[in-house]
């Protein structure tokens, strides 16, 4: 039975490529990873009206943080199976972003903290009802919340199809997300937690999480 290991922080803060670089170092020391991102654009209907919502479609949808929150677990729910599946055949899975962020993010719009009701209400939604897998191991890319925006807005200007949404817009979300996320991570929510620096050395974090096969 493979690791579940999941990769969280703010928009823009790195996630994606700091992924691509721990597969490649894994894949180079022999250990078979999977990689999979939430939400699942393009292969859920909760993913794709999700992020239509975040760009101003749906009517009043976007502005219920429990309906939004509902979405991305039903993406998530979805996905239940092919996890199961990964975790047999892999030493590592590696998730780019998972409950976490329906945590952090619903409760900093709420304006509650990492001990309020949301996180709570998340983690009985989405680990007990929906059954997903539990995590062995958070990592949070823990990346200034200038610097993450910095480089949301150098992603816009360089890609069309990576416009800002509602959430990347809002400065001050992204503000109480990052402390959400870092209350998370202190008291260990679900399982264990990392910290990651922005400047985190891809090789040796890699070989950190062999560690957890
Ligand atoms: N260590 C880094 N140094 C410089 N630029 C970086 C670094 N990491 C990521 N970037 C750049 O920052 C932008 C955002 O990175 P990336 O897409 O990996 O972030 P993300 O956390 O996955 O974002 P999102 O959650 O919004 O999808 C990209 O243009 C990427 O090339
Ligand atoms: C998975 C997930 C995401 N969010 C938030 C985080 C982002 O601001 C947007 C879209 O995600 P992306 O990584 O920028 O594509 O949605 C969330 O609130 N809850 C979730 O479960």
């Amino acid at each position: 039975m493979g690791t579940l290991i999941a990769l969280e922080g703010l928009d823009g803060a790195g996630k994606r490529t700091l992924v691509d670089k721990l597969v490649s170092e894994l894949t180079s020391a022999g250990v078979r990873v999977a990689v999979r991102t939430f939400p699942r654009y393009g292969a859920s209907i909760h993913a794709d009206l999700a992020a239509e919502a975040l760009k101003g479609a749906h009517g009043d949808l976007a502005g219920s943080v429990n309906a939004m929150a509902v979405l991305f677990a039903l993406d998530r729910g979805g996905a239940v199976a092919e996890l199961t599946e990964l975790l047999e055949r892999h030493d590592i899975v590696l998730l780019d972003r998972y409950v976490a962020s329906n945590a952090a993010y619903g409760a900093a719009r709420l304006r509650q903290g990492p001990d309020g009701e949301f996180v709570e209400w998340v983690r009985e939604l989405e680990f007990e009802r929906l059954g997903l897998p539990r995590p062995a191991l958070q990592m949070l890319l823990d990346v200034p919340v200038e610097l993450a925006r910095a480089r949301a807005l150098a992603r816009e200007a360089s890609d069309s199809t990576r416009e800002l949404d509602a959430y990347e817009r809002d400065s001050d979300l992204q503000t109480r997300t990052g402390a959400v996320y870092r209350g998370l991570a202190q008291q260990e929510w679900v399982s264990s937690w990392k910290r990651i620096d922005p400047d985190v050395d891809p090789a040796a974090l890699a070989a950190d999480l062999a560690q957890w096969i």
